[in-house]
């Protein structure tokens, strides 16, 4: 389906960002497809994505350095599709620091501000403050070269939003980062936003550092918006099964719709809310691998038998892999919860019964 912005919640006239009908073909591959987005201000707004979908290229239209095939690029309710990227009210943030090696953090920050002719005094001020926001005070001196990666980026940071731009593009700008650094940066880079109230439209291909930091976050595929959403939303309510796919692991049961019912194969039929649905139709049942429960089912629940075809454990979850049908095996995750003993998880070979609610399984055509 199409993406539907807006729909989590409408940015209204005040947009930081609106897209219409944005476009980028290279040598007649179409890689942006008739885009339309709005980002409200202050919003933390993320392109999700798998590599080659078009997110950096669309970054990078919105920047002005790529000029769009199609479609108008409005800025702060400003139409800057042909506005140069430096009088566009935008800094972008790479995976690259692009720092100076020779200019020490402070002239590194600074840089920008010299260049637009702002007074000595004021721009020391503004530096010396970006540089507290991303805890660099201490190390205004240092060249990049004596900083970590994490630090080096927060230098990198600190530089764009030294002048206030209206909007911050963010590419991938923790990918060089190692596992650790990276969620720690993840919580550092929300609380930055949150305190300067810029708005950041940030690009990744990694689904938890787009919900953990997003107010909204579209999902990309093939040059087009597959939904867009809150993180619950787009996570809860997915729209296609390249969503379902992408946020999250799903389990996905294809089947054809009669009477109430997805009937996946023979003996097994996963009642649903038919709303909207023909018989006859083929859809996809989605149900969240967590949503899914091993024991305690209730009465309200869909209930399908199983057989365990594997079992590992995870510390703080088991992860199952359960045969319903021939050919269809689903992932059930349990929590280890504290009154569970190693011998009340189950083995290979075992008869189950799974069971979720009927709410939790979401029909995708
Ligand atoms: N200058 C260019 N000339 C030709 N093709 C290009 C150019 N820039 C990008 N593309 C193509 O456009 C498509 C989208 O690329 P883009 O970099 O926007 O994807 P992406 O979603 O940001 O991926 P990644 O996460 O790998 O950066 C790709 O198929 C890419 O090869």
């Amino acid at each position: 389906m199409p993406g539907q912005p807006g729909e989590a919640r409408s940015p209204g006239p005040e947009s930081a960002v609106r897209l219409r009908g944005l476009t980028k073909t290279f040598g007649g591959q179409t890689v942006v497809d008739a885009l339309d987005l709005e980002i409200g201000r202050g919003e933390f707004f993320s392109l999700l994505g798998p590599s080659g979908c078009g997110k950096t290229t669309t970054l990078r239209m919105i920047a002005g350095f790529s000029d769009p095939t199609a479609g108008t690029i409005e800025v702060g309710g400003e139409d800057v599709t042909s506005v140069p990227p430096h009088r566009r009210d935008v800094n972008t943030v790479f995976q690259s620091y692009a720092l100076f090696d020779h200019l020490d953090v402070r002239r590194n920050v600074g840089f920008g501000l010299r260049r637009k002719g702002i007074d000595r005094g004021e721009a020391d001020r503004r530096v010396a403050e970006a540089l507290e926001l991303v805890q660099l005070a201490d190390r205004a001196r240092d060249r990049p070269a004596q900083l970590s990666g994490g630090q080096r980026q927060r230098v990198a940071l600190a530089r764009a939003i030294v002048n206030r731009p209206q909007l911050l593009l963010l590419d991938e700008p923790l990918a060089a980062l190692d596992l650790k650094l990276r969620r720690a940066m993840q919580l550092e880079l929300k609380a930055i936003q949150r305190e300067v109230g810029i708005t950041f439209l940030f690009v990744t291909h990694d689904q938890d550092e787009a919900m953990s930091m997003s107010d909204r976050i579209a999902i990309m595929h093939d040059g087009l918006i597959e939904q867009c959403g809150t993180p619950e939303d787009v996570y809860e309510n997915p729209t296609s099964v390249f969503a379902a796919g992408f946020i999250g692991t799903s389990n996905l049961m294809p089947g054809t719709y009669r009477a109430g019912r997805v009937h996946v194969c023979d003996g097994l039929a996963v009642p649903v809310s038919g709303e909207g649905l023909v018989d006859g139709e083929s859809v996809s049942v989605a149900v969240r691998p967590e949503k899914i429960w091993l024991s305690e089912l209730t009465d309200a629940m869909v209930r399908v038998p199983g057989r365990v075809a594997a079992s590992s454990y995870h510390g703080a979850t088991t992860q199952y892999l359960v045969d319903v049908a021939p050919g269809v095996t689903l992932t059930v995750l349990e929590q280890n919860l504290p009154r569970m003993r190693p011998e009340d998880r189950w083995t290979k070979g075992a008869q189950v019964e799974l069971g979720w609610l009927p709410e939790h399984g979401v029909v995708l055509r």
